[in-house]
């Protein structure tokens, strides 16, 4: 490890580095602050060693700027004896350790060991972000946010001013319209975008997991409670706390979330001891929270915390000015992906494209061509490429002419999208879920084609009265 020794005093400046050298590191000294910043400038270092009473400076205040300007690089203080109330006030601001002057090699062994642990972690984050960007790059494209539909626009416009505020920000809208990708877009135009950015899944946990995963437990509150943990909060901790589907937040569990928002305490599940929470709040769902409140399955005190800034996404066929862009720009990104030259998408894939509704929204849109791009062997993306169910919007299947029939309560002639303007919004989706749940060979299967989730789709299915194994 290569450290930087701070001391103004020669002696230990020259023992510490001898003893550095011995163990087998590299030490530099320096006098003052100001040669430590030039310094920290042109080198790269593992460590710090700085001392508490640096001449006429304070070394509580060095910490400061070097904790600041280089979070990244552990600093332990040099104290003198019977300090141990300075030395632990320069833990809090930050320092990793403190050895007491003057040390003897073991001591000074036992701060090596625990550097090299920080170190060993430090590399490991570095490894796996680096591995969560690769995967990120495989799964996906990149987020646009370069919208033309008016409505997008200003939702983005809202939200982009709203984000270096620290209120709730509440975010409405379909499944797979780009409420979880918004969301992060605020954190990362706010100022907490160095800060982590944690979701919590409300509909995929219990309400005791649920509990657990937001607030924390201690250790025998529950069967399998083997050991203290933190939860998502205490994760988030000075960044932002994202609670996707929050229309699913268990009613037992709201009171709790209220609290987190109007006092900022919570409790670990199992303890009694208050604890402060500094966290931002973004939340998501595609439900109709007012509804939720009329029907007393949402509070409302919690539904008004929340909707202190509040938009609403609108579904992929109003924003029929992005439609096309956006096929084409994950036509690029999947051609790319699969080392392919395709020339775009033809004019009638475009006709389409442009007349189906998109139930699932950007979702089931990018799901739709990244599964043409894989299909198709002519030199544009065809209408053929595309789900049946995108390309048959004309010519349809009798099966689907039956649901349609079934659904609207009239004999229909086709399932165009002449048939669809006669029907309602929840028509349609309702005889796509159908159609693709007659068609699918399982629910998990249902779920990608339709470009949702498997638990949106239990839902639904749920609310709709259908079964499928
Ligand atoms: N701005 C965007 N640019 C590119 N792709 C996007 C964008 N927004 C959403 N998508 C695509 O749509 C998918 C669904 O987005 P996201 O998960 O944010 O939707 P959602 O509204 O949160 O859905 P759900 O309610 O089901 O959780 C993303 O994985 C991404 O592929």
């Amino acid at each position: 490890m290569d450290f930087l020794v701070i001391d103004d005093e020669r002696s230990i400046r020259d023992a510490t580095c001898m003893l550095i050298d011995d163990e087998g590191h590299y030490a530099e000294p320096v006098v003052n602050s100001a040669s430590a910043l030039t310094r920290l400038k042109e080198e790269k270092y593992d460590a710090i060693l700085l001392d508490l009473k640096l001449g006429a400076e304070n070394g509580l205040d060095v910490l400061e700027i070097l904790v600041k300007q280089y979070p990244q690089i552990p600093v332990v203080m040099f104290t003198a004896q019977g300090t141990v109330k300075t030395a632990v006030e320069a833990v809090r601001r930050g320092a990793l350790d403190f050895l007491e002057k003057p040390f003897t090699r073991e001591e000074f062994r036992a701060v090596l060991a625990r550097l090299n642990r920080f170190r060993q972690m430090s590399q490991r984050i570095e490894t796996l972000e680096k591995e969560v960007q690769e995967v990120r790059q495989q799964n996906g494209p990149e987020p646009r946010f370069d919208f033309e539909t008016p409505a997008m626009k200003s939702v983005m416009d809202v939200l982009m001013r709203a984000a270096k505020a620290p209120a709730a920000i509440l975010i409405l809208g379909e499944s797979g319209t780009g409420k979880s990708v918004v969301a992060r877009a605020i954190h990362e135009q706010s100022h907490l975008h160095d800060k982590p950015f944690v979701t919590v899944s409300c509909p995929s946990l219990s309400k005791e997991l649920l509990q657990s995963d937001l607030f924390g437990h201690v250790k025998g509150s529950f069967t399998g409670a083997v050991r203290d943990t933190w939860g998502k909060i205490k994760q988030a901790e000075g960044g932002t706390l994202f609670l996707d589907e929050i229309g699913e937040l268990p009613l037992e569990i709201q009171p709790q979330l209220l609290r987190l928002l109007q006092e900022r305490e919570y409790e670990r599940v199992g303890e009694t001891v208050t604890r402060k929470a500094d966290v931002r709040v973004i939340a998501a769902t595609n439900r109709d929270l007012k509804e939720c409140v009329r029907n007393r399955t949402f509070r409302e005190d919690l539904y008004f915390r929340l909707n202190v800034i509040s938009v609403e996404m609108p579904p992929l066929r109003q924003r029929q000015d992005d439609l096309l862009r956006f096929a084409e720009y994950y036509t690029d990104h999947f051609a790319h992906q699969v080392g392919r030259k395709l020339r775009g998408i033809s004019a009638t894939a475009r006709q389409r494209i442009m007349s189906y509704p998109w139930p699932g929204n950007l979702r089931e849109l990018r799901n739709a061509i990244e599964r043409a791009v894989i299909l198709s062997s002519a030199e544009q993306l065809e209408a053929t490429d595309l789900p049946s169910e995108v390309h048959d919007q004309v010519d349809s299947s009798p099966a689907l002419l039956n649901t349609a029939s079934n659904v609207t309560g009239n004999a229909v002639g086709s399932f165009s999208v002449q048939a669809l303007a006669g029907m309602t919004l929840e028509q349609v989706e309702e005889l796509q879920i159908r159609h693709t749940l007659e068609h699918a060979p399982s629910l998990a299967e249902a779920a990608q084609m339709l470009g949702i989730d498997q638990a949106t789709l239990y839902r639904k299915r749920k609310k709709l009265g259908l079964n499928k194994d």
